[in-house]
């Protein structure tokens, strides 16, 4: 089967900014594929050379079977591409917008109303309004419209519920997991590591290359150390007694307790409690939990091997 999406070994640099280091993975059709990094990780530059804005310094890729330097074209009437700060005319009102959108790509809103009928719908009321006075929710709903109002068969969204509220970004979800029972291929990219969970397969993203590529369970599955949740009423000495614990492999702060890793495969729970007693936290309490994927997100990112330095041989 052709694979929506076939990036092999894409490389970008900004002066001395590595920006992409070799990064291949492909997405397949009708996939909602996610990638995962914080900010500078090279997601941006990376959507930018599948929507065949930018061209890579190596490395090639294709879209729909098309490639994105001699085919751009052709794949910019077939994708929907939205952009990180959705790029809106703040001083158009909603339904200009989407007019605008359709008259660029020769069809009509009505043509195509079937699609973004769910999405649209909720932004109905506001149609008179400008973009640029709309929520961020909203504006984002808009966003989508406008990368649809063409019926594209591969969407790529670019950071799409960054500084969005979270019953926006659980309704984007929603959302995108209709369009991809549409059979619309989505690849989406994003900061928030729980989104992960909510994507078919995850690409998980650092300094330019790509860390881990899988479903979710399966990246779930590379953690394989005892991971515990600790808790005591002063969190600021709880870390820094558990990093000075002599088998600690990582310590992080995870919502209200701190996830500890321990080096050894038969660590115990009851064995660190007594520890931190002995260092004065008295009501320090440790359990032994199951992983999550943001647990496996830390740990490859500390995984990660030093990088050479330019000239090493
Ligand atoms: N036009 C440019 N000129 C110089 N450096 C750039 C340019 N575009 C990106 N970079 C650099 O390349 C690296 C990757 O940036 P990129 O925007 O692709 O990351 P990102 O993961 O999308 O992060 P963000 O969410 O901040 O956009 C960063 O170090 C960034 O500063």
């Amino acid at each position: 089967m052709m694979q929506a999406v076939a990036a092999e070994n894409l490389t970008r640099k900004f002066g001395v900014v590595e920006a992409l280091k070799a990064v291949s993975f492909s997405v397949s059709e009708a996939e909602l594929f996610g990638l995962i990094g914080a900010d500078g990780a090279g997601k941006t530059t990376l959507f930018r050379i599948l929507a065949t804005l930018l061209v890579p310094d190596s490395g090639k890729a294709t879209l729909l079977g098309l490639d994105t330097v001699a085919g751009y074209r052709e794949i910019r009437t077939r994708i929907g591409y939205m952009p990180g700060r959705f790029s809106l005319y703040q001083d158009l009102s909603v339904e200009e917008n989407l007019n605008f959108f359709a008259t660029v790509f020769g069809t009509t809103v009505e043509e195509n109303y079937e699609l973004i009928r769910d999405i649209y719908a909720q932004l109905e009321p506001f149609r008179k309004r400008r973009a640029g006075q709309l929520s961020g929710g909203m504006k984002q709903k808009l966003a989508l419209s406008c990368a649809l109002v063409h019926r594209p068969e591969l969407l790529l969204l670019d950071e799409p519920t960054t500084g969005v509220d979270a019953v926006s970004r659980q309704e984007f979800w929603q959302m995108l997991r209709r369009l991809k029972s549409q059979g619309i291929t989505i690849l989406v990219s994003t900061p928030y590591m729980d989104e992960a969970s909510l994507c078919d397969r995850v690409a998980f993203m650092q300094e330019g290359r790509i860390l881990a590529i899988d479903t979710p369970q399966g990246i779930t599955n590379l953690f394989t150390k005892p991971l515990f949740a600790v808790r005591a009423s002063d969190k600021h000495r709880l870390i820094a007694e558990l990093r000075s614990f002599g088998h600690a492999a990582s310590v992080y702060a995870f919502g209200s307790s701190v996830h500890f890793t321990d080096r050894r495969s038969d660590a115990a729970p009851e064995e660190l409690a007594a520890w931190l007693r002995s260092r004065g936290l008295g009501d320090a309490t440790v359990e032994r939990i199951e992983p999550g994927i943001e647990d496996t997100f830390m740990a490859l990112m500390e995984e990660r091997p030093v990088e050479k330095e330019c000239g090493d041989v």
